[in-house]
């Protein structure tokens, strides 16, 4: 009998579920559920407590609306009963932490509590605990705190402890009312199972936390602030799971909810970019696995622990068992091109993609597609949110220089595509200076599959070869392989997300080949590329900074309604 195991990865604004066949990988049916409440960067959900710049939430309630609406929908779409399905995964963007209860009940879902930011998912993307990750980068550095090594030099804003840091500074009573802070993924699995069980790969890549070493000291977190002293015990816990293994079975009151068997194996919880290394098929060093949406992650496995400077972790055990996981990334690559068609694109060219029945994005690529290499005239720095390797900045933000009373919108397009290009191959470098190999380019994610004219330009920017994923739903895909490691070889399922790489993942056969005269060319920008990263970047012109202060106190007097 043919057994199934389904994968749903957490993205930014929507959740994606994939049904799998187990034995071939074939993915059988999908289904998409946009979050409710979306991204909640300006306004809570009752519509009258505003948000403060840098700031970015959602709402647990949606992740819930994921599973009652997607699982039931891929098994309804492949006629293929529960009892068929042997296991089930979950991968989430991270870090998206939020409180809740002893009872697991997330804090902002109690009625008292709705109207506070605080109680609410931070996602990923909130940069609002950049002053606190400055300070925790600064007492570490000199306390010497070796952990800094395994985090690329600096803790970004992104991440943990910065952002639990927020919530005790800047609304203690949630932070004391909160019986545990816990990621998004962690929190999925613990409704799913009654287990709440954190996984390593957050912890390993988002909390500080070592295989060997376990979280920072006591003394380091009282160096912070006396009131964290205790902050493993009393919001975190040191008990954490491998990825790989089960974290237990679905429970009777959820099957009801999504259609689904009691008893069904659930795997530990993943990350979007880790678990789509498998999928792709990379269980060896050297491929460096670029997951490409509204921001991309690039996943490399080594042999070795090596000091990469700003990248943003190198976790044992992070991706696969017995490797070395690096982790770097771009805080925004697709966010920065839907923020250019919603605001800078002209009502002409939004009429002509709707008369032509295509999206603004193709567009703008067909249009963009048409330019020479260096054609433009311009070049733009990709930091619309932030620098998240190799500077590890949030406060950074986005240039285009070059423009004039004839530059399209195509040709901004363009350059915004070329910044993020050029970024990757800043990872890169990075990378192979610091002695860890990048042989290999693979891609996945909804861009590698949208967009040829970028992947095009990647190769070219990069002068590699680039594969792509076979799958559509790479992070889901892999998730359902750790759903079926879960489940068990006597299952039907693997014994080790090995076994599953080898049959379940894979790469399409098409691979784009870097062109080497524009390769020439883009050495060239990417030398000026270089010169703009390093004299914003890294403190020469501190102009981002002062801007964004600028901005905070002229908001401050305008919200205050001070009149001069
Ligand atoms: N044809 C396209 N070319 C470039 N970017 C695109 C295109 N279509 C959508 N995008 C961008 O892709 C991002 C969504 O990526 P996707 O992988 O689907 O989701 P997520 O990042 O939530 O996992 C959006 O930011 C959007 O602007
Ligand atoms: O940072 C990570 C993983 O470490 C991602 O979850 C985060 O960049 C969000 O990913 P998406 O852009 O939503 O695919």
């Amino acid at each position: 009998m043919t057994k199934f195991a389904i994968g749903i990865d957490f993205g930014t604004q929507s959740g994606r579920a994939v049904l799998v066949e187990v034995s071939s990988g074939k993915e059988v049916a999908s289904s998409v559920k946009e979050y409710t409440h979306g991204v909640m960067d300006e306004w809570l959900p009752d519509g009258i407590t505003r948000l403060e710049d840098d700031w970015a939430l959602q709402h647990p309630a949606d992740y819930l609306e994921v599973l009652q609406v997607t699982i039931p929908e891929v098994l309804q779409k492949a006629e293929v009963s529960a009892d068929d399905v042997i296991g089930l995964g979950i991968d989430f963007t991270a870090c998206t932490i939020l409180p809740i209860d002893k009872h697991g009940q997330p804090l902002c879902m109690l009625d008292e509590y709705a109207s506070h930011p605080h109680s609410y998912v931070k996602l990923w993307k909130h940069h609002a605990a950049q002053e606190e990750a400055n300070i925790l980068n600064e007492i570490a550095e000199k306390r010497g705190e070796s952990f800094l090594n395994r985090y690329g030099g600096k803790i970004s804003s992104e991440w943990m402890i910065p952002k639990i840091w927020q919530i005790l500074n800047e609304a203690p009573d949630i932070y004391e009312l909160a019986d545990q802070i816990v990621e998004a993924s962690d929190w999925v699995i613990y409704q799913l199972t009654g287990e709440l069980k954190r996984n390593s790969c957050t912890a390993g890549y988002k909390a500080i936390w070592n295989k060997k070493l376990g979280y920072p000291s006591k003394d380091f977190f009282k160096s912070l602030d006396p009131r964290l002293e205790n902050v493993v015990e009393e919001k975190l816990s040191d008990k954490v799971y491998s990825i790989g293994k089960k974290a237990g079975e679905i429970t009777l009151n959820m099957a009801n909810l999504i259609g689904l068997n009691p008893g069904t194996a659930v795997a530990i919880a993943n990350v979007d970019a880790h678990v789509s290394v498998p999928a792709v098929g990379i269980t060896e060093p050297g491929k460096l696995l670029m997951i490409m949406g509204t921001s991309t992650c690039h996943i490399l496995l080594g042999e070795e622990e090596r000091v990469v400077p700003g990248i943003c972790g190198v976790v044992e055990d992070g991706v696969l068992p017995g490797l070395m996981g690096y982790e770097a990334g771009q805080s925004c690559v697709g966010d920065h091109f839907e923020w250019f068609t919603e605001n800078c694109v002209p009502a002409s060219y939004h009429l002509e993609a709707e008369e032509r029945g295509i999206n603004i994005h193709q567009l703008l690529t067909e249009k963009a597609n048409s330019l020479a290499v260096g054609e433009s005239g311009i070049i733009a720095l990709d930091w619309w949110n932030g620098n998240r390797s190799t500077l590890v900045d949030a406060d950074l933000t986005g240039l285009l220089i070059g423009a004039t009373l004839l530059t399209k919108p195509e040709e901004i397009y363009r350059a915004l595509i070329e910044a993020t290009a050029y970024g990757t191959r800043m990872i890169v470098e990075t990378f192979r200076t610091h002695g860890v190999p990048v042989n290999d380019i693979y891609a996945c994610g909804g861009i590698a599959e949208k967009n040829s004219m970028m992947m095009q330009i990647y190769a070219d920017v990069l002068k590699m070869e680039i594969r792509i994923s076979s799958s559509s739903q790479t992070p889901a895909l892999g998730s359902a392989m750790f759903g079926s490691v879960a489940a068990g070889k006597e299952q039907g399922g693997y014994e080790t997300i090995f076994d599953a790489a080898a049959v379940m993942g894979g790469v399409k056969d098409q691979t784009y080949v870097s062109n080497k005269k524009n390769a020439d060319v883009y050495d060239q920008l990417f030398e000026e590329y270089q010169k703009l990263y390093d004299y914003f970047g890294r403190g020469q012109n501190n102009i981002m900074k002062r801007l964004k202060k600028i901005k905070k106190d002229s908001l401050q007097v305008k919200d205050g309604g001070v009149v001069c």
